[in-house]
């Protein structure tokens, strides 16, 4: 597996053996890039984050991770000496497994029994951007205790009866969980914080309100007012997906200023509010021992926007049925989610040497209100998870 190549060093106040010089030239020798240079994900290996001894390493992971959130909100992340690729393959078969059961046995654990938010989602029950997604899913999320399915979100999880399938789909929470803190406090040494700054950050996180979803994708029928998943962003912290290999199905929208899409049609699906209408989609297939990781709402305020969650959509054209396993590793319920100290430094930095104005700041919020306005009007609708 090839590694990015790091286009930044920066400081790394974790492993503070990088000037703070060289993390402002990094930080002004951001390159103008030409579309055909965007067209790839970078790959990052999270491998020396498992080992405390390789200082190295992580610097270049942490860089890696900086880069890649400065300039694309995605990359892959090369999780093969992590896990075992045979347990996402086994998760996507026993999901295959439940999609394939009759209607009215994937209908016993219909969201509608709970809190509207845990359980099965029919194919194209979800609306995005007002247009029904040809998907169906299952969502889990974070045991509350207390459970109260009258409340949004706080329900209890349904899980299917397949035999085998809520062990294994536990196993890989954990896992993903674990995952969500290493790669956590490889971004915080990519964004320069100190160790004391860390430790903040990670009790903000040390307890996520994690979200589990299994995707089924029939083949888009042909002139199909929709998609298989509308534009969106996610809104959390960090999503690890897991696909089949199906090609080109999902894509993310780089914003280019001055860069035409070729086909209009592809533009009409991008939220008003984003404004932006140059760039290009780009596919983002699955390689071999990596999941696709990207960045969600909750890091473009720690970064005070330093970082951009970024739109993305699923197409699937082909013939096959996809499956994918997204898994949202989200700060907990009752954080408390502000621009970060480290980030407002490097922009002060970077406007000192660039006589900017002042940095746009973002407000804080506390993640579990956030999520409750975002998933409210699935409450009331039963509809809209990515609205
Ligand atoms: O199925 C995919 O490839 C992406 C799904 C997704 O973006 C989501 O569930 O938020
Ligand atoms: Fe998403």
């Amino acid at each position: 597996m090839t590694r990015v190549g790091v286009p930044l060093s920066v400081c790394l106040r974790l492993s503070p053996t990088v000037s703070e010089e060289a993390q402002r030239s990094a930080l002004m020798a951001q390159p103008s890039r030409t579309a055909s240079q965007l067209s790839a994900l970078p790959i990052i290996n999270i491998e020396p984050y498992l080992h405390t001894h390789d200082g190295k390493g992580r610097i270049s992971t942490a860089a890696a991770l900086h880069a890649a959130c400065l300039q694309y909100g995605f990359f892959y992340l090369d999780i093969s000496t992590f896990v075992d690729p045979s347990e996402p393959e086994e998760l996507a078969r026993l999901a295959r497994e439940f999609f394939a059961l009759p209607q009215a046995e994937k209908d016993k654990i219909t969201l509608a029994n709970e809190d509207h938010a845990r359980g099965y989602a029919r194919l194209r029950e979800n609306v995005t951007n007002g247009k029904a997604d040809n998907h169906e899913g299952i969502d889990f999320y974070r045991p509350v205790e207390h459970p109260d399915k009258r409340k949004p979100l706080w329900g209890e999880n349904q899980w299917p009866t397949v035999p085998g399938f809520r062990e294994k789909y536990e196993r890989w929470i954990e896992k993903m969980k674990a995952l969500g803190l290493i790669v956590m406090e490889a971004m915080a040494a990519g964004l320069g914080m100190t160790p004391e700054e860390w430790s903040e950050l990670r009790t903000q996180v040390d307890d996520s309100f994690w979200v589990m979803r299994a995707i089924g994708y029939p083949p888009l029928p042909n002139g199909y007012d929709g998609y298989s998943c509308g534009a969106h962003r996610d809104y959390g912290c960090l999503t690890f997906l897991y696909a089949d290999s199906t090609p080109g199905a999902l894509q993310v929208f780089l914003p280019q200023p001055g860069l035409v899409v070729q086909n209009p049609q592809s533009l009409s699906n991008i939220p008003k509010e984003e404004g932006v209408e140059e760039g290009m989609w780009i596919n983002a297939d699955p390689l071999p021992g990596c999941v696709v990781c990207n960045i969600g709402e909750m890091w473009e305020i720690w970064s005070n926007g330093l970082y951009k969650s970024t739109l993305h959509r699923v197409i699937h054209n082909g013939s096959n049925y996809r499956v994918s396993i997204p898994f949202f590793f989200e700060p907990n319920f009752n954080a408390l989610v502000q621009p970060l100290s480290a980030a407002l430094r490097i922009q002060d930095d970077t406007q000192k040497m660039q006589k900017n104005g002042v940095a746009e700041k973002y407000s804080p919020v506390v993640y579990g209100e956030f999520l409750l306005r975002k998933v409210g009007s699935n409450f009331s609708t039963g509809t809209g998870k990515y609205n």
